[in-house]
């Protein structure tokens, strides 16, 4: 199959709408064959007789499988248009209605309105491909930036770790199984409430997504009573916040355990884990003004939001904070103190001082890069941040650990933070948008990558399928073979040296007329120069469509 046989495009001239295939392609010389792809004189007689014969069908996606999402579809013509192009008109300014909208849809759209729109040219890949891509040249702009296909790699690599063996967890805990230890054994950790604790990733049964399940050891429920506040945290959302997602005791560690789950974050870290020194990062770069109020600025944010429902965060320190992107904060393991103190729930406006108090130790503890002196010697540790960092953030962090009287609000912080560091706050604005607007690039990349993907996974499911290829009606005959020499046409060319064209510029423009299914004439040549096919990619798309729909009578589907 590896040997190439050159096949030449049609000399007919494509449709005014549609980008003519590169000129190398059409300069490209028939060479010597290779014996294969014999059509039967009856095969040849069925797939001749497609170029101008069309039935009307139904409009199909531009995706490779059946439409499921509402299309477009122009009342004139246009590649859609399967209705034949006799009445074709200028597409530029044709009415368009919304069709094949879902039932549930039709409510939210209007789609009794038709207005003036311009046809999508869906037969074209977005942004267009470079006259010529040959070995990967320029290939990445089509692709994910690598920066993100590192981040997003890196996220998936590290979900599919497997724990070591010997670990004896328990292999389902509730609706959750394939726990993986997440500690990184850094040594003794701060716990929660005096109760020492361990995260696991898992996978929930329910819906097979990744959970942070964290285990407090030896907690007792005696009564369902602290889970109530649970639903109060669950219903939190907040971007600077780890959700809550429930919580339930177990005795699978053979012990009373409590498990809360929270949303999973691959490859997070926590922010003691970056900035306070333990075994595996004994010597943490020091931590520069700038970095510590892009983290204040969150963390008031998401305390703020949490004050603002009445609750209380009760556990900011460096482990519970974690990071989840470059300098992305997220508290962590919000609601646990709720539900292992129930008791003191109620107090929340004191617990809410206490958080204050909180961030201003955080602070502390960040930039001198260990706890024991914040907690020791308070003075010294002040004493140290203000040769360090500047006035403004002295200020804060000294009235963060002053005295509580009169009470002070998340809100007055926020108001010192804006009016002091406004700069901070619409630097870390302007990234979160411009980080939104890099995604959606990225994403339209993936839209057309995703699309191409579907119509090969359908080439792949038809091409050179061995059960059905002894069966030379099937494989041999009718729409398969145009199938056959279609895929010769896309992918398996040679140059006049007979060397094989790896030319993805060739490729991204077939498949794309392809999946829209335009008018556009091709001649496909047999590997043995026997036999010639001028077919249009509509019809090819409609012998992939019924190749496809055989298939799937086959397997009863
Ligand atoms: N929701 C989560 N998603 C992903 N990773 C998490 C999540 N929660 C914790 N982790 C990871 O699990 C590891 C242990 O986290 P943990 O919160 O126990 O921190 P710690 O400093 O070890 O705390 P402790 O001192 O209580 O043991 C860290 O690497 C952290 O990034």
């Amino acid at each position: 199959m590896s040997k190439a046989v050159p096949i030449r495009p049609p000399d007919a001239a494509p449709s005014p709408s549609t980008p003519t295939t590169p000129k190398s392609q059409t300069a490209v010389p028939i060479k010597a064959s290779t014996p294969a792809f014999v059509p039967s004189a009856a095969a040849l007689a069925a797939t001749h007789t497609t170029h101008t014969t069309q039935s009307p069908t139904k409009t199909a996606s531009p995706s490779g499988f059946a439409a499921t999402a509402p299309v477009f579809i122009p009342k004139t013509s246009s590649p859609y248009d399967e209705q034949g192009d006799e009445e074709a008109t200028a597409p530029t300014g044709a009415q368009w209605e919304w069709s094949g909208m879902d039932s549930e849809l039709s409510g939210i759209y209007d789609n009794s309105t038709s207005y003036p729109r311009h046809p999508l040219q869906y037969h074209l890949y977005v942004p267009p491909p470079p006259y010529k891509l040959i070995h990967n040249v320029n290939l990445s702009q089509f692709f994910l930036h690598q920066d993100t296909h590192k981040a997003i790699t890196e996220a998936h690599e590290s979900q599919l770790r497997a724990p070591p063996p010997g670990l004896r967890l328990p292999e389902r805990l509730h609706v959750y199984r394939d726990l993986y230890p997440l500690d990184e054994g850094i040594g003794p950790g701060v716990g929660l409430a005096s109760y020492p604790t361990y995260v696991y990733r898992a996978t929930s049964e329910r819906d097979g997504a990744r959970y942070a399940l964290r285990r407090v050891e030896g907690f007792r429920l005696t009564s369902q009573e602290p889970l109530s506040v649970v639903d109060r945290w669950r219903r939190l959302r907040h971007p600077h916040v780890v959700p809550l997602i429930e919580a339930f005791s177990t005795r699978s560690f053979h012990d009373s355990s409590l498990i809360l789950v929270h949303a999973y974050y691959a490859n997070a870290k926590t922010l003691g884990s970056i900035h306070q020194a333990n075994a595996l990062n004994p010597h943490p770069p020091p931590l520069v003004e700038h970095t510590l109020w892009v983290y204040l600025v969150q963390i008031v944010q998401a305390v703020m939001h949490i004050h603002t429902q009445g609750l209380a965060v009760r556990c900011i320190n460096p482990s519970r904070v974690l990071v989840t992107g470059k300098n992305r904060l997220r508290l962590n393991c919000v609601g646990a103190m709720d539900v292992l103190l129930y008791d003191d729930f109620a107090n929340v406006h004191t617990h809410q001082q206490e958080d204050l108090s909180a961030v201003g130790t955080l602070l502390l503890t960040l930039a001198l890069g260990n706890s024991s002196t914040v907690t020791a010697n308070p003075t010294k540790a002040m004493e140290f941040f203000s040769r360090q960092y500047g006035p403004d953030l002295q200020r804060i962090v000294l009235w963060l650990l002053g005295n509580r009287s009169p009470l002070k609000t998340a809100q007055e912080l926020w108001g010192m933070v804006l009016k002091i560091k406004p700069a901070v706050v619409a630097e870390l604005l302007d990234a979160s948008v411009s980080a939104g607007d890099t995604l959606t690039d990225e994403l339209a990349k993936e839209v057309e990558n995703g699309r191409l993907v579907r119509l090969l996974c359908k080439f792949g499911f038809i091409n050179e399928r061995a059960e059905f290829d002894l069966d030379s009606r099937w494989s041999e005959t009718g729409d398969r073979y145009i199938i056959k020499l279609f895929r010769d046409y896309v992918f398996h060319q040679v140059d006049e040296h007979g060397k094989p064209v790896l030319d993805m510029s060739h490729v991204l423009v077939c498949l794309n007329k392809l999946d829209a299914g335009v008018d556009e004439s091709l001649m496909l040549i047999s590997r043995d120069e026997q036999s010639c096919l001028v077919v249009s990619y509509k019809e090819v798309k409609q012998c992939i469509e019924s190749a496809f729909g055989d298939l799937k009578r086959e397997t009863g589907v």
